[in-house]
């Protein structure tokens, strides 16, 4: 109930507060419901001071109301007495005049009273005013609104309930535990087993393809252990509906992972009743996509699965044209590429059982479209679990297992998460059981090597290359040699025609860079295969180039990052092959570099070898100990570098 006003000069006026908006009300009700004692407390403190506050105003309000009427009465009274006379009966005698002076008395009178009532009404209304303002008390337990606000802010406003994001709260518990990053599955490289005598078995005719169309009968390391541990959690899963745990594999360059992850795929998805995707493999450009793709045909020759290449070779829309007549099992495609389509033609992707990331880091690191967010959503969305955890469809439905793999797999859980990877396992081909802060692979029989040259011979840069080359024989033949850039490749290439034009020494030298066209590049590295000789390149052809015939890689500009070291000089000893790298370092700022490249914190995993020294000395300094490479740039060899410089410029300039 609300305190209310009165009129001073009768009856009781509405309070001015009497109909404020509901909302005081609600507020008191919602304060009485609150069991807080601090809150029960205050309001108890506050009645009381409220009781004291009411009860002086209204000993103010009956000390107004005695003043206005005994004011009036005795002002009256008093006057009266004073100045009239009364007759006998007791009747007031006076003259007209009197009346008159009488009445402007009581005027006077009544309205000094008046004044003195209506000063103290605004008093006692300033009062009340103060009263109501601050407590708007109307029942016992009511706790003022400054308390209310109080409560407001301890006790946050009920919130509507927001729709439960199922794949980002497990994604956030997956994060949560990222145990598995440190417990990886070790293999060292050196483990080797015949392909018919793997357990589960593996597949007659697959085996028997594997001997006639690639000649192998003996799995390498990564292969025995990756094919035999994916074959056991598809049979098991036969019979087991429990989804098997997703895998990274991280084995050197050249170790034949490509085969590792393409004999459990066929060999899953060989008995097929209709044509569905069922396998999606990633790899980052086109001739990695072509070089896959060649291997898979070869491997499943006789097989009745129907596999596809999306690489953006021709229009989107004839390559679904084809994608369509075709009936895929497999889909072999650069991330982009697969995005497109699937934007486009919404692939259906509900039966989809395996999703292969070859060179995972690097496609990791590009974001191609967003490919992987859109992709692995997608697959997710399509393969949703039934709403009943428990229900027959959940245990039986289709899932993706995805398999990821790189010579340079990185450990940065930020970048792994876009995967969603579920119960992963990590397999690491290796010697050494060291985990480094990224899994960096070197093959165990390649042999690395820096030469240091002063700064001050820079500029003979290309003459001193082709001398080391021509200085030891069996560095003219199967070379692969990295430059920085396009134009540094093109220049260095026609210099070394030029230089060694006149060499007794014959050197075939081979140039491929991003401008080359792509027939022309297959012919290129056909006659490189064949024929031998040095392909100058860029970092273009670091990754994924698979020529066993490769015999020494040679970075004459230093790359720009470890990782690009590791897939550029593992273009040599592949396939448990032999293979030596060289390293350039023209002065003291490129030595420092390839230190931190190749050095760095223990990042490369090279098999307990060490990086060799191949000391840049004059003639006339041969000690004969350990590797040396003896040069004295006489006028001659420099008057004709000029000249050859000379003849480029002139052919550069037309
Ligand atoms: N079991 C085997 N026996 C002999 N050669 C093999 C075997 N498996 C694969 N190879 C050969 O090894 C070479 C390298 O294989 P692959 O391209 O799969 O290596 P990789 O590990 O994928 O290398 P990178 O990381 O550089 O792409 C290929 O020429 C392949 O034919």
């Amino acid at each position: 109930m609300f305190a209310t006003r009165f009129d001073p000069l009768g009856g009781k006026i509405p309070a001015k507060r009497a109909s404020k908006d509901d909302s005081d009300k609600e507020k008191r009700k919602k304060a009485r419901k609150e069991p807080d004692v601090k809150v029960r407390k205050s309001a108890h403190k506050h009645k009381k001071e409220h009781h004291k506050k009411t009860e002086q105003l209204k000993k103010e309000k009956s000390d107004f109301s005695k003043d206005i009427g005994a004011n009036e009465k005795d002002d009256v009274e008093k006057d009266e007495s004073a100045k009239l006379e009364k007759d006998d009966d007791g009747d007031i005698i006076m003259s007209s005049e009197e009346e008159n002076s009488i009445e402007r008395a009581i005027i006077q009178t009544k309205s000094k009273a008046k004044n003195a009532a209506l000063r103290r009404y605004k008093r006692a209304l300033e009062m009340q005013d103060k009263i109501t303002d601050d407590a708007k008390v109307s029942s016992e337990n009511a706790a003022p609104e400054t308390e209310l606000a109080e409560i407001r802010n301890v006790a946050p406003m009920p919130q509507p309930k927001l729709p439960r994001d199922r794949n980002l709260a497990s994604q956030v518990a997956k994060n949560k535990n990222l145990q598995w990053l440190a417990k990886p599955d070790y293999h060292a490289t050196d483990i080797k087993q015949r392909f018919d005598s793997f357990e589960p078995k593996l597949g007659e005719k697959l085996v028997s393809n594997l001997k006639t169309e690639f000649g192998i009968e003996e799995a390498f390391s990564v292969q025995v252990n990756v094919i035999q541990s994916i074959m056991k959690a598809v049979t098991k899963n036969r019979l087991d509906p429990r989804p098997y745990g997703d895998y990274l594999v991280n084995a050197a360059t050249g170790s034949g992972k490509t085969l590792a992850y393409l004999i459990p795929v066929v060999e899953a998805l060989k008995n097929r009743v209709v044509p569905r995707v069922r396998c999606i493999i990633l790899a980052p450009t086109k001739p990695l996509v072509n070089q896959v793709y060649l291997t898979l045909l070869k491997l499943t020759k006789g097989f009745d699965l129907n596999i596809i290449a999306l690489r953006s070779g021709e229009s989107l829309r004839i390559e679904h044209d084809r994608f369509v007549n075709n009936h895929p099992d497999i889909i072999v495609a650069t991330p982009g590429r697969l995005v497109d389509h699937i934007s486009k033609f919404d692939l259906d992707l509900s039966q989809l059982r395996f999703l292969v990331v070859d060179e995972a880091d690097r496609l990791l690191n590009q974001s191609f479209q967003n490919w992987c967010d859109v992709l692995v959503g997608k697959i997710e969305a399509e393969q949703e679990d039934d709403q009943d955890s428990n229900s027959f469809y959940n245990k039986f439905k289709i899932r993706c297992v995805k398999v990821i793999l790189s010579a340079t797999l990185t450990t940065n859980s930020e970048k792994l998460s876009h995967l969603k990877l579920f119960k992963p396992n990590l397999v690491v081909i290796n010697n050494s059981e060291e985990l480094v802060h990224e899994l960096y692979q070197l093959p165990p029989h390649l042999e690395e090597y820096y030469i240091n040259i002063p700064e001050a011979l820079s500029f003979y840069k290309p003459l001193i290359f082709l001398r080391f080359l021509l200085d030891q024989p069996d560095l003219i033949d199967h070379g692969l040699i990295f430059t920085k850039s396009n134009e540094t490749a093109v220049r260095l290439s026609r210099l070394l025609q030029l230089l060694s034009s006149d060499s007794n020494q014959k050197l075939s030298v081979l140039c491929i860079n991003s401008a080359t066209k792509s027939s022309q590049k297959r012919k290129i590295l056909k006659e490189f295969d064949i024929n031998g000789g040095i392909l100058i390149a860029t970092d273009l052809m670091s990754r994924g180039l698979n020529f066993d015939s490769i015999k020494f890689v040679v970075n004459y500009d230093l790359p720009l990052s470890t990782k690009e070291y590791i897939h550029r000089v593992g273009r040599t000893a592949r396939a448990n092959k032999q293979g030596r790298a060289f390293s350039f370092c023209f002065g003291e700022g490129d030595f420092r570099w390839f230190k931190k490249l190749v050095f760095s914190g223990g990042v490369i995993n090279r098999n307990g070898k060490d990086v060799h020294q191949i000391k840049f000395i004059r003639r006339d300094e041969i000690t004969g100990n350990g590797a040396e490479f003896a040069l004295d740039l006489g006028d001659d060899d420099k008057t004709h570098y000029d000249s050859c410089l000379g003849k480029l410029k002139d052919e550069v300039l037309g």
